[in-house]
């Protein structure tokens, strides 16, 4: 697209004003949406938010009440991120998909958000080289598109509690590439047989998809380096491989191209969000199946969002013809605003959604929210700071 050329959606909008007055606006935070088969009764969806509640990697009990609690007859819930094999782990008491132990127990905690009538996806996560060789089997170097570690400004959560430095990772040739496609690949069937409605495969926050798609990390010769198309052959590879095995319909992607997360840097974000929704859009082109969703993450934790954002989001809008989630520091009012504008069809919500078990609820009547305690993200305790934020109706009691 020539940058001088109106995106049509722009057009769409301005002619729409020019014949209307000040039109109610047709699509709303709260308004229904169709996304593939779903018929979603309103457009919050839970993000991706990993908790390490999950002790040695197997969903629990606190899992199923945390989910239940923040699940909605017609909402959108992506789980946290959940390990695909051994070598994705990154992070203590984080759920995997990869055993027959790990599949029973997500299959209780489906039901019980399907119960409420939620739509829940299953997030898949490698950490590549966002790890440490004592999370790896044999304690072996974790790996990666690049044999350089994340550098010391950035610290590892370690299963006793303590931070330590990223290990240094090695980088996959290309047949190990091929073994970790399959291994996505045979999550995302695992996912579905735990009775989720669909797979987000998560290339964003520097983990190891976007180890490949950042040329601030990748630095390969080979056939998955250098060029946009190569940076991009990995994720499209994983899209391509799971597709065919769960439908092109459960299948979201998840990036966050500005994002400088564990030094996922790229000297070109715009170029690279497009190039990834150029690959998603020939992927629906071949298949003839949209897929579920792109989730893009163009904020910051801290909630800003500039000028490059906003152009970022447009850009992606105007280019992908899918269903588009956003995501990164959005109120109720920017969601709203979101949504009316156009700009998205869904918006995820993370924070949020943690202090406020019914998110959704308290946006309606546009209620006080409470704040999340950042100290109890990332604790284990199955209820403190995790299921025991109170409801608008348990305020009320109290
Ligand atoms: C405690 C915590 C855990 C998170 N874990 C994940 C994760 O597993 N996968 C992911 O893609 N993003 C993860 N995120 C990022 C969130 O999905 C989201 O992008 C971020 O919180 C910004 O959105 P917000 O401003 O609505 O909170 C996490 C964020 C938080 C606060």
């Amino acid at each position: 697209m020539s940058t001088r050329e109106e995106p049509e959606r722009e057009k769409e909008k301005r002619e729409k004003t020019a014949t209307e007055e000040e039109p109610e606006p047709t699509q709303t935070l709260f308004s229904s949406y169709k996304m593939g088969k779903w018929e979603l009764s309103h457009r919050v969806v839970m993000a991706p938010m990993t908790r390490c509640r999950a002790l040695n990697g197997i969903p629990n009990q606190a899992l199923l009440v945390y989910y239940t609690q923040r699940a909605t007859d017609g909402g959108g819930l992506i789980s946290e991120g959940t390990f695909i094999s051994p070598t994705a782990i990154g992070f203590p008491h984080c759920p995997g998909i990869y055993t027959e132990e790990q599949v029973e127990a997500w299959k209780k905690i489906v039901d019980s958000v399907h119960a409420r009538g939620a739509i829940f996806f299953c997030q898949l996560w490698h950490a590549g080289r966002a790890s440490h060789h004592v999370y790896q089997p044999d304690s072996v170097a974790p790996i990666s598109s690049t044999n350089r570690a994340i550098s010391n400004r950035w610290k590892i959560l370690l299963p006793d509690g303590s931070y330590a430095e990223f290990s240094e990772p090695r980088a996959l040739d290309t047949s190990g590439i091929h073994e970790i496609v399959d291994q996505y690949r045979r999550a995302a069937v695992s996912a579905i047989q735990a009775g989720f409605d669909g797979v987000e495969v998560h290339a964003a926050y520097g983990y190891l998809i976007d180890q490949f798609l950042k040329d601030g990390i990748n630095d390969r010769g080979d056939e998955y380096g250098g060029s946009l198309k190569n940076r991009c052959r990995f994720l499209m590879q994983v899209v391509r491989a799971i597709v065919p095995a769960i439908g092109a319909d459960r299948v979201g992607v998840r990036i966050s191209p500005m994002l400088y997360h564990q030094d996922a840097a790229d000297s070109n974000p715009m170029a690279l969000g497009l190039a990834v929704v150029e690959g998603l859009n020939e992927v629906e082109r071949d298949t003839g199946i949209k897929l579920s969703y792109l989730h893009i993450q163009a904020g910051t934790h801290s909630g800003g969002r500039g000028e490059l954002e906003t152009q970022l989001l447009r850009m992606v809008r105007n280019a992908y013809r899918g269903t588009l989630i956003v995501n990164g520091g959005y109120t109720r009012e920017l969601g709203m605003n979101a949504v009316v504008e156009g700009d998205a069809d869904l918006v995820s919500y993370g924070r949020l959604f943690i202090s406020n078990p019914d998110l959704v609820h308290r946006f309606k009547v546009n209620a006080p929210l409470d704040r999340y305690e950042s100290a109890t993200f990332c604790t284990h305790d199955p209820v403190v700071g995790y299921s025991d934020y109170p409801s608008l109706d348990e305020h009320n009691e109290a």
